[in-house]
């Protein structure tokens, strides 16, 4: 029985599955498809959504959901499938659940470290979030991640299982912290990719991201959130990397809603998702959220970028 299994075969689970045994450790991968699981297994090769890699040896892979018996199991299925996943699967008692998806629930207004918590109460839950894309992971490039546990025993033992050389873990207590700052980076990252889209250039985008770190602080801390933890690898480090690099699936939709294109529906673009969810509870809690807000009327077609930028300038003057 591998001690660790990735439940969610895309590019995600399965970069973080290959990093996992690449030091000789059984690790399991759960494909929900089986055909897709079925061509893994016999080609020893990635599945679509993460081309051109051999898999590990010592990986193996399984798309029957009961045969996982492993206790520590990280969950890389995008956010708005988290609970009704978790509600479908099997007796999740006596397992150690880490949550590797970033966003809030729409329906729910929860982050996945909270969805775990109430969906598999049975469970110990925890969260692995920060800044690294899938495919840096695949090839095994350096890259560091925040590893967020209700207490530090926890935290630590989780930290020492997972941890590897190319793959360097922080560990935190701040579970909403951790969980706030990952998903509400892709929101800012959809906003920083529309500044480059329109062709507002370089200066604009760190505006975006300066004024996008202060949101993402504001909203985090009346949620119960350290300041801290937002200026770690969950937070500030994840928003950097998401803003400036087109390799992310946010920033990139971002582009293409600020050229006036419609971006790639079928991509797990988890901040247009998650812009909705923030709008609702910003207004909810009387949350001062304007890049959110205006994101969240670009996506859903109500405004175009330039009336967004528009209504962000005309704002009243105020202290930074
Ligand atoms: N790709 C990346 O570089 C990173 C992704 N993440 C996060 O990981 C999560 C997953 O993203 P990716 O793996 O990139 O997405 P992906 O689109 O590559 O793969 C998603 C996988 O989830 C499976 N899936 C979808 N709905 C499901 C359901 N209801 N039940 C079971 N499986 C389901 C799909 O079949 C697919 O295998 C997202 O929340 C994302 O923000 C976090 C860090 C890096
Ligand atoms: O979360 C990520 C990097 O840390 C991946 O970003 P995208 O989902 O925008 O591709």
């Amino acid at each position: 029985m591998s001690e660790i299994a990735i439940l969610g075969a895309g590019a995600f689970g399965t970069s973080l599955a290959m990093a996992l045994s690449l030091n000789g450790a059984a690790v399991t991968l759960w494909c929900r498809n089986p055909e897709v699981a079925e061509n893994m297994r016999n080609t020893r090769t990635s599945p679509p959504r993460l081309p051109g890699h051999n898999l590990p040896k010592t990986l193996s892979v399984e798309h029957d959901l009961t045969q996982i018996q492993s206790p520590t199991l990280l969950l890389a299925v995008p956010m708005q499938s988290l609970a009704n996943f978790l509600q479908a699967a099997p007796d999740w008692s006596q397992r150690t659940l880490v949550a590797c998806c970033k966003g809030i629930d729409r329906q729910t207004g929860l982050g996945p470290f909270a969805t775990v918590k109430g969906g598999a109460p049975s469970a110990d839950a925890a969260l692995l979030t920060g800044p690294s894309f899938a495919a840096d992971i695949a090839k095994g490039l350096p890259t560091a991640l925040t590893l967020a546990a209700p207490t530090d025993s926890e935290g630590l033992a989780l930290q020492n299982a997972l941890s590897r050389p190319a793959l360097r873990l922080y560990r935190t207590t701040d579970t909403i912290g951790a969980e706030l700052g990952g998903a509400l980076k892709n929101v800012i990252a959809l906003a920083a990719g529309m500044a480059i889209g329109a062709g507002f250039g370089d200066s604009a985008r760190a505006a975006v991201i300066a004024r996008g770190f202060a949101e993402m602080t504001r909203y985090s801390m009346a949620k119960g959130a350290q300041p801290e933890t937002l200026q770690g690898l969950s937070g500030l480090g994840d928003l950097v990397l998401t803003c400036t690099s087109e390799k992310s699936r946010n920033f990139s939709a971002g582009v293409a809603f600020g050229r006036g294109e419609t971006p790639d529906m079928t991509s797990t673009t988890e901040g247009i998702a998650t812009a909705e969810a923030l709008a609702i509870e910003a207004e909810l809690h009387q949350l001062d959220m304007p890049l959110t807000t205006a994101i969240h009327a670009v996506t859903t077609g109500k405004i175009d970028v330039h009336d967004a930028v528009g209504t962000l300038l005309a704002r009243p003057v105020k202290q930074e």
